[in-house]
């Protein structure tokens, strides 16, 4: 893929590709070209796309590796089961798509649509759209920089043809970087619900929170809450419940209280979600009644009372 080396201060700005924000730059003349500009357009188009889209939720992460993925394809998974409710699912985590290999899409390219593209559906009300459906193989590195990879998350937002969705979930890169200033900077004027955070419980995986909690304040955007990933572990030789090693204490349960933040629940760890994820396939299907599945659901029925609230709230604001 093509690279573009270009760091512009102002390359994310409305004003980049105008020059007016680019005085000093390098690479003025990429920038002046127009390349990754964002005229005010494509924020009215977005919002204007989104209007079909009943909620958004972000999930977010401090660090990699956490579980982000998985807690946003299980998230899309248990929402499904009503298939009344409409689906998206959307992967901007440019540096590592998982996604596809985790709703079992591996391989699937992007589809067009008219003008546009159209997700791919592993279920007729769950429609996926990754970052990973732009590469040429699973192995390939999107090395887009500046203006470009922002170019590309609005594309995603802006032309994909979701249709009526109940739920659009946004999976993220790890940390705050640049995609999340540009995606919530997209959807702010469209309403996002907020933001689910994952974590495990140690200490080095708590301190990017904490960041990450501090990012959402300074960019107004909610917080639904903190989910404690890999918090206990599920021995797949004990049968017995009391064999079960008990979830950790202190962890992400102190750092919200201290934060004021909920904490949405605590998924064990369990090598069989490992193995489903790496098969591409739910692990609700296969242990509908593991203490993990049954963590996964609580968590879900407290994002949907969330996102119910945060309507009723918005349908006052519009008839007050
Ligand atoms: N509760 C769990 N128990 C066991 N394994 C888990 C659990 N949650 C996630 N995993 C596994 O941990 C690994 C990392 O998960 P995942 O890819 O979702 O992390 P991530 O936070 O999205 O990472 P990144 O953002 O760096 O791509 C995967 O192999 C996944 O199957």
């Amino acid at each position: 893929m093509e690279e573009v080396p270009h760091d512009c201060p102002g390359a994310d700005s409305a004003q980049a590709g105008r020059g007016a924000s680019c005085q000093g730059c390098p690479n003025q003349r990429l920038c002046a070209s127009g390349a990754g500009a964002t005229p005010d357009t494509a924020i009215e188009e977005i919002k204007e796309k989104m209007k079909t889209v009943k909620h958004k939720i972000l999930v977010l992460s401090g660090k990699g590796g956490v579980g982000k993925s998985t807690f946003s394809a299980h998230l899309a998974h248990g929402l499904a089961e009503d298939e009344n409710t409409q689906i998206a699912l959307l992967d901007i985590d440019i540096c590592g798509p998982s996604i596809p290999k985790i709703m079992g899409l591996e391989g699937e390219q992007v589809h067009q649509s008219g003008s546009g593209w159209s997700p791919v559906y592993v279920e007729d009300n769950l429609g996926v759209m990754s970052v990973g459906f732009l590469l040429s193989s699973p192995d390939d590195a999107v090395i887009w920089r500046g203006p470009k990879k922002n170019g590309m998350i609005k594309q995603f937002l802006r032309d994909v043809d979701w249709g009526e969705v109940d739920y659009l979930i946004v999976d993220t890169p790890p940390g705050t970087s640049d995609e999340h200033l540009s995606v919530v900077r997209y959807l702010a004027t469209a309403h996002i619900d907020g933001a689910v955070i994952i974590t495990t419980p140690q200490e080095v995986s708590l301190q990017d929170v904490r960041k990450e909690i501090n990012f959402c304040r300074k960019v107004k955007l909610p917080i639904i809450g903190v989910v404690e990933n890999m918090s206990g572990f599920i021995c797949p030789k004990c049968k017995k419940e009391s064999q079960i090693f008990p979830p950790t204490t202190g962890g992400a349960e102190l750092m919200c209280q201290d934060l004021e933040v909920p904490l949405l629940g605590r998924v064990p760890l369990d090598p069989l979600i490992g193995k489903n994820c790496d098969k591409g396939q739910s692990f609700f299907i296969d242990a509908p009644d593991s203490p993990a599945t049954l963590a996964y659901r609580s968590i879900i029925q407290r994002i949907q009372e969330f996102c119910n609230l945060h309507q009723s709230k918005e349908e006052n604001l519009i008839s007050s």
